[in-house]
């Protein structure tokens, strides 16, 4: 009963995905618990899935209701095929009715935390507080569990809030183990997977690194590829993995787009040349400034910094591997991250929030077949792995930037002097941060410019009339979600004075103290 491939020695657990918000987060959530884990679309047929060998399966949330014509279901075999299944929420749903239990639309809704009550923990919920809180997100409700099964916890709302019948290796909850803000989420999935079905632990984030460097191998043979090198957390480790598989036959390529923050093009060079074998730094400052004359519509903005991204890269390929001949394909290794792709509305089903450059922002017209290692996990995972690889902390835990760099924090056009006004801003504001020790603490800290919006403001006893600049800390896990930083009062009043005098453009400093939701960490 294990995985097949590079995780062969691996017990694998398939996670079916009813179009659910968090089908990424259940498969991290199995990695941590140890255990080897691949997303599955719900219309697989079970016979496929089982094919597979997995030694469980988790049936994930989804925003249908079981009762309803055309809703997503799944062959009721599952349940008898001997195979333990753990359903949360529309799963949970799912495995009631399919065993012969109740589902209806209770008329109470439950979102966000509600206490639950543990009755009879069982196996599930052993050890378990008997009241905690747990997030809920759902308006229909199991009203009779099948035969066999036993009841765990209720909440007021819900009688049927967990069950299981251990015999069979099946079990459910109505809420979201999931997520962070789920207390003992992390246990309850854990009792599941290593209690009921049995599961190994042997799964560890070096895995990851064996199994892409295999893929990787595989998908590039004895080709060349090229990697979009930024600076950042995510492209070092996508380099540093695929360097693994091909060796010298990676060229890592960062680009100065000219959007830059101050001094970074030098640091990037000088502490990536340590590491790298390669590195082509390209100044293409004109060619993505002129790109950008007249643009205001922050869309816009990232379709053509995406666009010129890809530009730069296919002359760099030429330029470094000469013309390829026969048609090669050509390779592009980027640190695409799991946020990234479903920000874009790369998940299933999910809305477009904004089109990063590397993923929604990328050309129709794109030659380059892409090398993501990193598709699917999340920044702190890809952290554990940096660090496994043995790059230089100062890498691993680099605060991060945006690949449009200070483009999409300057609102209204964007200029050379624009940039240059809010690169010495940025500068004072991390400087001040730094000095403080609070790096580590602040998941990211954008300022922002406010360029088309002027204020008045009385500097050396004279009239100004300047632009406000937005500072943004915020702390977060994995820029999922994320809270403005409660900076010390003291570290935001240097940050504005040293701004505020040192700047001359910029008459006001103001602090952004929203969530995400509803803002997202960027302002476009
Ligand atoms: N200036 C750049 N030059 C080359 N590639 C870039 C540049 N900026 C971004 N990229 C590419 O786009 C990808 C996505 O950027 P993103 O900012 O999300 O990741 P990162 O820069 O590697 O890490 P971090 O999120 O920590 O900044 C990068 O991983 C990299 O492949
Ligand atoms: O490489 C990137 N290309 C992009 O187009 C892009 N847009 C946002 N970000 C970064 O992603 C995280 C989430 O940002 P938002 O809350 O603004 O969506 C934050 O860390 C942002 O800095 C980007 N990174
Ligand atoms: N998050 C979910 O899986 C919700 C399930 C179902 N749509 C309900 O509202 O109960
Ligand atoms: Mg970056």
């Amino acid at each position: 009963m294990t995985a097949e491939g590079p995780h062969a020695d691996h017990d694998l657990v398939l996670v079916v995905d009813f179009g659910a918000q968090y089908a990424q987060l259940i498969a991290r959530r199995v990695r941590e618990a140890r255990v080897y884990s691949e997303i599955v679309p719900h219309t697989m047929p079970v016979e496929e899935m089982l094919a597979r060998n997995p030694k469980a399966i988790v049936l994930s949330g989804g925003p249908s209701s079981v009762y309803e014509e055309g809703a997503p279901s799944i062959d009721t075999g599952l349940f008898t095929a001997g195979t333990p299944v753990f359903g949360m929420c529309y799963g949970f749903q799912l495995m009631a009715q399919g065993l012969g239990g109740e589902v209806a639309h209770s008329g109470v809704r439950e979102y966000g935390r509600t206490p639950v009550s543990v009755t009879a923990p069982g196996t599930l919920l052993a050890d378990i507080p008997e009241t905690h809180n747990v997030w809920m997100s759902h308006g229909d409700s199991v009203a009779r569990a099948p035969e066999g099964f036993d009841v765990l916890a209720s909440t007021s709302g819900t009688p049927v809030a967990a069950f299981e019948d251990v015999g069979r290796g099946l079990a459910g909850v109505q809420w979201h183990p999931e997520v962070l803000h789920t207390e003992h989420g992390q246990e309850v999935l854990e009792h599941f997977l290593h209690d009921i079905a049995g599961c190994r632990q042997t799964w560890t984030m070096l895995n990851i690194v064996e199994e892409q460097v295999e893929a990787i191998r595989e998908q590039i043979g004895d080709g060349r590829a090229i990697c979009a090198l930024s600076g950042g957390v995510d492209s070092a480790v996508a380099a540093a993995i695929v360097q693994r598989a091909i060796g010298d036959r990676l060229t890592c390529v960062y680009v100065d787009h000219g959007m830059m923050r101050l001094g970074e093009t030098e640091q990037v060079r000088s502490d990536f040349e340590a590491v790298f074998d390669t590195l082509d730094v390209v100044d293409a400052a004109d060619q993505f400034l002129g790109a950008l004359e007249g643009v205001h519509d922050p869309e816009e903005k990232r379709k053509i910094i995406g666009r010129e991204f890809i530009r730069t890269f296919e002359a760099a390929e030429a330029r470094v591997f000469g013309d390829v001949e026969g048609g090669a394909t050509a390779y592009l290794v980027q640190g695409t991250l799991y946020p990234d792709v479903v920000e874009s509305g790369g998940g299933a089903g999910t809305s477009n929030i904004k089109s990063h450059h590397n993923v929604g922002g990328l050309p129709d017209d794109l030659q380059f077949e892409l090398v993501e290692p990193l598709r699917t996990l999340f920044k702190d995972e890809v952290r554990l792995v940096g660090e496994q690889l043995g790059l230089p902390s100062t890498m691993v835990w680099r605060q991060p930037f945006p690949g449009p760099g200070l483009g999409i924090r300057i609102i209204g056009e964007v200029t050379r002097e624009r940039l240059d006004v809010l690169r010495q801003a940025d500068a004072i504001a991390r400087e001040e941060l730094t000095r403080a020790g609070l790096d580590r603490d602040i998941w990211q800290m954008p300022v922002v410019l406010l360029a088309d919006v002027r204020s008045v403001g009385v500097q050396g006893d004279g009239r100004t009339y300047g632009h406000p600049v937005v500072i943004r800390p915020v702390t977060s896990e994995d820029a999922m979600t994320a809270d403005w930083a409660r900076l010390p009062y003291d570290v935001l009043e240097r940050i504005s004075t040293r701004i505020t005098n040192e700047v001359a453009e910029v008459n006001r400093v103001t602090l952004d103290v929203t969530s995400k939701p509803p803002g997202t960490i960027e302002w476009e």
